[in-house]
């Protein structure tokens, strides 16, 4: 079968793709060929997903349908120097995944191509994922439909501006580590407060998804699911009164104020 999806980079985010893309049968294995070049890291993407895999970049950048990269942003200038002078299939549609990296250096470096510039999370792992994607001017509708699946493979898919698409990385990119670094410290919390540790996690994580889900189905504000759990006088406010001290709202704004400027930095 000849390779329709090339995959540069079979980290962590790559594998998150890949596995849903196969469990979902968006693509057969024998037509995914991944480029990696730790032997380790091959030998395990074959015996988990039967992939074609390679340590040879520019097999993978023959691929016909989509060239997707899913390399560190500090390796990409290498790994298109690898890339130089190889022979592409005409309408071969170039996703990359890297943070920062804008669509004008994609152009440079593969400037006869469409180009996806996409940010997805890692939440795509089990399906629950958000990627945005923003598309360079050459790309046609059939371009963006086969993005769309690719990423509504993983979970929801938003279009944005490229201008967008840093404070993306520094929000959805970024935000499940926030969100984990929340979920650890609410079950230290219930463990200073006398909780055994596995029920202190259990009741951390089981909350803050419970919480989602709340808002999600009942569209609430969560100004407003906040104002709900608040009984005057309770315990709830004696809470958030110790959040709003410790600055809990100003450290999560300035979180993805920061991480968007890193992917501003990295783009440079
Ligand atoms: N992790 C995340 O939550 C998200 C990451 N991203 C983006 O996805 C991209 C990948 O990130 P992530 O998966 O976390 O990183 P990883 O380090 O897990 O994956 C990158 C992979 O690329 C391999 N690699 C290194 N050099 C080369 C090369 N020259 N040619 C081919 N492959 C190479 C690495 O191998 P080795 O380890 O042996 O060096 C590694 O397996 C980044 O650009 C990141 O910005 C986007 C959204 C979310
Ligand atoms: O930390 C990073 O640079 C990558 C991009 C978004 C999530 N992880």
């Amino acid at each position: 079968m000849s390779i329709k999806f090339g995959m540069i980079g079979g980290g962590v985010m790559g594998e998150a793709l890949l596995s849903r893309l196969i469990a979902q049968k968006i693509y057969d294995p024998d037509a995914v060929l991944v480029s990696e070049p730790s032997p380790a890291r091959r030998d395990f993407l074959v015996s988990q997903y039967q992939v074609q895999v390679t340590d040879d970049n520019c097999l993978a950048a023959a691929a016909t349908e989509v060239l997707l990269l899913a390399i560190k942003p500090q390796v990409f200038n290498a790994v298109v120097s690898d890339l130089a002078g190889i022979k592409v299939e005409a309408g071969q549609l170039v996703i990359s995944i890297l943070a920062g990296v804008p669509l004008k250096q994609l152009e440079w470096a593969f400037p006869a191509q469409p180009i996806i510039r996409a940010m997805p999370n890692t939440p795509a792992t089990v399906g629950a994922g958000i990627s945005a994607i923003a598309s360079s001017n050459n790309t046609t509708e059939q371009h963006l439909d086969l993005a769309r699946k690719i990423f509504q493979a993983v979970g929801e898919v938003v279009d944005v501006p490229e201008t967008l698409m840093d404070a993306v990385t520094g929000l959805s990119g970024s935000g499940p580590g926030y969100v984990a670094i929340m979920i650890e410290a609410l079950a230290d919390g219930g463990v200073a407060a006398g909780l055994p540790r596995a029920i202190a996690s259990q009741l951390a994580l089981q909350t803050v998804l419970g919480t989602a889900q709340l808002l999600h189905t009942s569209e609430l504000h969560p100004a407003e699911l906040k104002d709900r759990v608040t009984s005057p006088g309770g315990t709830t406010i004696a809470g958030v009164t110790q959040l709003e001290l410790a600055g809990f709202r100003s450290a999560l704004i300035q979180a993805v104020v920061a991480a968007t400027k890193r992917s501003q930095e990295l783009g440079k």
